[in-house]
């Protein structure tokens, strides 16, 4: 008997894109399980290549999260969908590449969505995916060097981490976007940065501002 893949998805919900260029527009958010940068373990973030991360993407425990296959997968986030406007989907995680295949871009794709991506930028892009966000992290190699748009979060103390890395690699939009860190505000500095150094735009998560997921 063949058994079909299965993608774990941790969550999947109908939100407003957050972040970034594509910021206010309604998207599915497919969020995957699993993080080639962190366990996802609070016990291990010490330890972690990516320190700060906001996300719980841990198991299938989450609002619509499960063992999907392709169509089933399919059949979710085009459930989610109310009709009207150009169907959005935006794969993220947890690292979603682990996962995100030609074959589930493509069933996305046969039901009338544009399927972004959010990636730490260590695992190589599938082709066929409609808009790549890259979010490069201090002591990851980044192999991904061209997409849609570069948000960084900002500040990263390490050298490899600062903007200045980033501003010639083949990206149409440069975002940074302040760390969120509960004893610290980051805005401040990014603002400042971004008026000293034109190229770069500020993301703010603007899901949190307005408190929906
Ligand atoms: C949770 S990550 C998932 C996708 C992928 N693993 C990545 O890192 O791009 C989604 C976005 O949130 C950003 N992010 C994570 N933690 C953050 C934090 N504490 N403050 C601001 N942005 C954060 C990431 O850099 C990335 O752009
Ligand atoms: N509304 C909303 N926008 C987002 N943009 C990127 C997110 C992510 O976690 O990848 C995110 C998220 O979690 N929620
Ligand atoms: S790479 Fe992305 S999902 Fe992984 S720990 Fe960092 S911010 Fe979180
Ligand atoms: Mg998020």
């Amino acid at each position: 008997m063949s058994r079909q893949r299965t993608y774990k998805i941790k969550e999947c919900f109908y939100t407003l894109q957050g972040e970034g260029a594509q910021a206010g527009r309604a998207a599915v958010f497919l969020r995957f399980t699993g993080c080639n940068l962190w366990s996802g373990r609070e016990e291990d973030r010490h330890e972690a290549v990516c320190k700060f991360c906001d996300t719980d993407f841990i198991g299938t425990d989450g609002q619509n999260g499960g063992r999907y296959t392709q169509v089933q997968c399919g059949d979710l986030v085009q459930s989610l969908w109310p009709g009207g406007g150009r169907p959005y989907v935006v794969c993220t995680g947890g690292e979603p590449l682990l996962q995100l295949d030609e074959p589930l871009i493509g069933e996305l794709q046969s039901r009338g969505f544009e399927v972004a991506v959010e990636t730490n930028g260590t695992v190589p892009v599938p082709e066929s995916i409609d808009w790549v966000c890259v979010s490069p992290k201090a002591n990851a190699d980044l192999i991904v060097t061209r997409g849609d748009e570069l948000k960084l979060v900002f500040p990263q103390s390490e050298a490899e981490a600062q903007p200045e890395q980033f501003t010639q690699l083949d990206f149409e939009h440069f975002f940074l976007q302040p760390k969120d860190e509960a004893d610290a505000d980051h805005t401040p500095a990014t603002v400042a940065y971004c008026m000293a150094h034109p190229q770069w735009r500020i993301s703010l998560q603007t899901h949190k501002l307005m408190g929906i997921d």
